[in-house]
């Protein structure tokens, strides 16, 4: 990790015509005061229409910059009607970026944007330091924040995986040594390697994550063996997952205002009001445009969503991104084809709510909490109890097919396998399990 944050030159861009409403919150305008505010290729006034969306998503932006560790010299916002395919942006716009890399003698330029190889190889010929783009910098708070073996391996192995096609011969962003954002990891230790190397690196990880994996599934047979209900804690990052996980265990779990906390799937078992006893599950935030590597390599902590009997979908009601941030999340969940296990869906941070709204908040039955004060918790923990007791475990005989992979592995994750006998390409078994998962499967029945 670098010893020295690193400072870097924002730049977020925005593609086509569409007008977006006017600011709406001071701190919005604010931020908009510190932007660039050239006027761009398209001839707008980048200032007067750029949209709320476009602002909140420059923000989260410099939330994750901050999260990488680098401090913010300056911000560039271009828009234009569409992306110039080999370097994003237009040329009047890279000067104009090159004269503040120049005079600020900033370390590193950071694209709210996913580059294609070609753009990157460009910038980097362009502009006289390293450019970084969106998913390299997610990648990187990923290697920074990942704590046990598995998280590390992960992250490592999707870092190469994003860089393979990078790799152009020059290298040029991958010969530069030291802790920058993007050169962590692999960048460290490989940085002159050829694809060769970085293959065979990529075929070791993914061994060694097998075996990691062998002893985590070993260890959830030992935990299944005593059936307890699990819960999963999801939602964007930052909302307070973490924060409200500790008030509820109090297990003492990190908790940090820099997004992606956690990356290590965090278990506790928890006694409900009914005495009930449950594992309740940190898991890492959701973000949008996760990079896909991410979303697959990170089922570490996804794992617990999809055995979950009932996620608590935990979010900021003080975000201006709301609706947002629970689309993604919605998103998410349906990748992980989980949309249909009972959600309970959590307002937190009321207690940075004006007082009349947080009494109408809790008024009007939502289950609306404040993680860090502790307000509404117990509610919280009787709906958890009302939502298991309606989903007691039912015993049901399955026949199914062996291709049917993600039902295999969803029943195995979230219920008890009782007999199993294979028959050709079919498995037979007797499932014990929370009745909404065994019913979810009904079209594999067997009488
Ligand atoms: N005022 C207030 N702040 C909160 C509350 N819950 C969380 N926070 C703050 O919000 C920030 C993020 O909290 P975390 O608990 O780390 O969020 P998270 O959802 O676990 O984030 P990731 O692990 O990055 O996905 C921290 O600065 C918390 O102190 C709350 O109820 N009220
Ligand atoms: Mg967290």
């Amino acid at each position: 990790m670098g010893t020295r944050r690193e400072s870097a030159v924002l730049v977020s861009v925005e593609f086509g015509n569409r007008k977006g409403p006017q600011l709406r919150t001071a701190s919005l305008a604010r931020s908009a005061a510190l932007l660039s505010e050239s006027a761009d290729d398209s001839g707008l006034d980048a200032t007067a229409t750029r949209s709320f969306d476009f602002e909140a998503s420059i923000e989260e932006f410099r939330e994750l910059v901050l999260s990488a560790g680098a401090s913010i010299l300056a911000e560039v916002v271009q828009r234009r009607p569409k992306p110039d395919p080999a370097t994003l942006l237009g040329s009047g716009k890279i000067d104009e970026i090159h004269g503040i890399v120049a005079s600020s003698h900033a370390d590193v330029v950071l694209f709210d944007y996913d580059l294609t190889p070609t753009q990157l190889r460009n910038l980097e010929d362009l502009l006289p330091c390293r450019v970084v783009d969106r998913t390299q910098l997610i990648l990187d708070i990923f290697a920074r924040h990942a704590r046990t073996r598995e998280g590390q391996l992960q992250v490592e192995l999707a870092q190469l995986e994003y860089m393979l096609p990078r790799l152009t011969g020059r290298g040029r962003s991958m010969s530069q040594l030291g802790g920058g954002i993007g050169t962590r990891g692999p960048g460290e230790t490989q940085l002159e390697t050829d694809r060769r190397r970085i293959q065979r690196r990529l075929l070791q990880l993914r061994e060694e994550l097998e075996g990691v994996r062998r002893v985590r599934a070993q260890q959830r047979q030992r935990r299944e063996a005593v059936p307890v209900p699990a819960v999963a804690l999801v939602g964007y990052t930052n909302a307070g997952k973490s924060t409200l996980f500790n008030t509820i265990t109090r297990a003492g779990v990190l908790e940090s205002s820099r997004m992606f906390a956690t990356l290590d799937p965090k278990l506790k078992a928890i006694q409900l009001p009914s005495r009930r006893k449950v594992l309740l599950s940190d898991t890492v935030g959701f973000i949008r445009d996760l990079p896909h590597t991410l979303v697959t390599s990170f089922r570490a902590t996804l794992e617990e969503v999809q055995k979950a009997e009932v996620l608590v979908h935990v979010r900021d009601c003080t975000s201006p991104m709301q609706e947002e941030h629970k689309a993604e999340v919605e998103k998410v969940l349906g990748e992980l084809d989980v949309l249909s296990t009972p959600r309970i869906e959590v307002l937190n941070k009321i207690d940075l709510l004006p007082e009349k709204e947080r009494e109408a908040l809790l008024a009007s039955g939502a289950v609306a909490v404040s993680g860090k004060t502790g307000l509404g918790v117990e509610a919280l923990m009787a709906r958890l109890d009302q939502a298991l007791v309606a989903d007691p475990i039912v015993e049901q005989r399955f026949q199914i097919p062996q291709s049917e992979g993600l039902v295999l592995a969803a029943l195995g994750a979230g219920a008890l396998i009782r007999e199993r006998e294979f028959d050709g390409n079919l498995v037979r078994m007797t499932v014990a399990g929370p009745a909404s998962l065994i019913g979810r499967y009904r079209r594999f029945w067997k009488s």
